[in-house]
């Protein structure tokens, strides 16, 4: 796949393999988050998704830390500038959280599984980055925190509206207001990550095992199973059983559902056509 990003760099595992990695690469400044990393973000999305040999990603950073946050460098002069009419100023800054914040939700609405490998630092937006994440693995050198009120910002790109859901509202109110740093071992007791890795390599060789399981099973399950979750999430629960019902009526007569239960029935590995 070619890689023309500034911001990322994608690799796949291997040429035969459906795991590929999407990389945050901007080492010398933590992978600080940059308003070209927002523009970049959605379009490599975007083409893994739509690239069949694709079945999941893995998204990590590489140097010393998964990711320092929004770029404060970069971003100096996003809030100030503008027509000096108060109304209009504020109008654009709008616009530019709402890009932002869809850039992040294209990790959602990716329709292949993006899981978050995560290691050293992984600060205020980091958190809303990897809370978009379907899973999230760590190394044991991780840190975590919602630092945004520190910088005397109300978080806006995520990590308000899907912390909760996935480390309790509580637990999310605490780490919010506090910005306190906590290790990789209690975003595992919190249920932020699913495991910790002994180390970077020890994390990266553990996801891609992980990814590796998951991309050989079928696709139109596993892409089912991360859609109907997610709206799953925003409905009740009767509205989410309605939404499958409509998916599943539309999808279950796969050739998938033949090739998984003859391969099972024959002991055999099943091959499944990719999507
Ligand atoms: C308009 C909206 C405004 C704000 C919204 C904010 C949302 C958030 O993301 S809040 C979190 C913001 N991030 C931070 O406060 C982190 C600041 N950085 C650090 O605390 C540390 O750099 C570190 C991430 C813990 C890494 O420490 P260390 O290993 O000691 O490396 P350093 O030498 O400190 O950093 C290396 C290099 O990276 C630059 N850098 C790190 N994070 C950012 C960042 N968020 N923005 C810009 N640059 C960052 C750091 O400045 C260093 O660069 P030099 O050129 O060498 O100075």
């Amino acid at each position: 796949m070619e890689d023309k990003y500034e911001t990322l760099k994608i690799t796949q595992d291997s040429s035969t393999s459906g795991v590929f990695n999407l990389i945050l690469n901007r080492p010398s400044v933590s992978n600080a988050l940059s308003l070209g990393f927002f523009a970049e973000l959605p379009k490599a999305l975007n083409a893994l998704d739509h690239n069949p040999n694709v079945a999941i990603i893995v998204l990590s950073g590489s140097g010393n830390h998964f990711c320092g946050g929004l770029d404060l460098k970069s971003l100096a002069g996003f809030i100030n500038g503008g027509t000096g009419d108060h109304g209009r100023t504020g109008e654009r800054l709008r616009r530019q959280i709402k890009f932002m914040q869809d850039a992040i939700t294209a990790i959602e609405r990716c329709r292949k599984p993006v899981i978050a490998a995560i290691h050293g630092e992984c600060r205020g937006t980091g958190i809303g980055l990897v809370t978009a994440c379907d899973v999230r693995y760590c190394s044991k050198d991780a840190f975590f925190s919602v630092k945004e009120v520190d910088v005397a910002i109300t978080a806006d790109l995520g990590t308000l509206q899907r912390l909760p859901g996935i480390v309790g509202f509580g637990n999310a109110v605490e780490l919010s207001l506090t910005a306190r740093r906590f290790s990789g071992e209690e975003a595992k007791e919190l249920g932020l990550v699913s495991r910790v890795f002994g180390s970077k390599e020890e994390l990266m060789k553990g996801v891609r095992t992980i990814a590796e399981g998951i991309s050989g099973k079928p696709p139109l399950a596993v892409v089912g199973t991360k859609a109907v979750l997610i709206r799953s999430r925003d409905l009740s629960v009767e509205q989410g059983l309605d939404y499958v019902a409509t998916w599943n009526s539309s999808m279950l007569l796969s050739d998938d559902l033949t090739q998984a239960i003859s391969a099972q029935k024959l002991k055999r590995k099943p091959t499944y056509a990719k999507l």
